[in-house]
């Protein structure tokens, strides 16, 4: 495989993968970088793993290319798993990061550092035509911070700090947040299916 489309309209997901992908030697393209306006696609699942394949089946039907999704998002322990599936929107619409982030902190205000514990997860899913779409799976553990600190990275990266570290992603390189991350991890578990592309 010499190109695949990533099936976001998320800058800070979209250049990631180029990077991860250019080093197994492949082309990215997400849908930004379509002329013509490619529509949302309603995120109606109720996993990840449902919303990575809507999002990757109908931008596979649309173009007739392998495509690749990632729905991700955030799981804080204390407050029973959210915001989850809802991270994009968890503070409604139109989903701005900045709002996420303050609902999160209002939430936690009173959590204490030692229950703050939370993890990213990254579910992908490969869509080709004529093919059964799969998926893989990555989790990054880590805690949510009291206060926003840094500025790389996107979504929730200002307030979580991976497990060992003491920056949060925001704080951190892009390459060394590319070597952690749950992007990352479910790359790795991709690595063996793109070996065989
Ligand atoms: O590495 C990350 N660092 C920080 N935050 C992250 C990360 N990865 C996912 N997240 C957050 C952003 C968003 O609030 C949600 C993903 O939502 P999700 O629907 O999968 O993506 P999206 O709507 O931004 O773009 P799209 O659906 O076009 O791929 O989790
Ligand atoms: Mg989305």
């Amino acid at each position: 495989m010499k190109q695949i489309i990533i099936a976001t309209k998320n800058k800070g997901k979209a250049k990631e993968f180029k990077e991860f992908f250019a080093g197994y030697g492949i082309e990215t393209k997400s849908l930004l970088d379509f002329e013509k306006e490619i529509q949302d696609i309603e995120e109606t699942g109720s996993t990840f793993e449902e919303n990575a394949a809507l999002k990757a089946e109908q931008i596979r039907d649309l173009l007739s290319v392998p495509v690749l999704a990632d729905d991700s998002g955030l799981i804080i322990d204390a407050l029973n798993g959210r915001p989850g599936i809802f991270s994009a929107r968890y503070a409604g619409e139109p989903k701005s990061d900045q709002a996420n982030i303050k609902k999160v902190l209002a939430e936690l205000k009173t959590v204490p550092e030692k229950v703050r514990t939370a993890r990213f997860i990254c579910v992908l899913a490969i869509a080709i035509p004529g093919e059964e779409t799969i998926f893989r799976t990555g989790y990054c553990e880590g805690k949510i911070d009291f206060e926003v600190k840094g500025s790389n990275g996107f979504g929730y990266d200002p307030i979580f700090t991976p497990e060992g570290y003491s920056k949060t992603m925001a704080q951190l390189s892009p390459a060394e947040k590319n070597s952690i991350s749950h992007r990352k991890q479910a790359i790795i578990q991709l690595e063996e299916w793109m070996n065989n592309q």
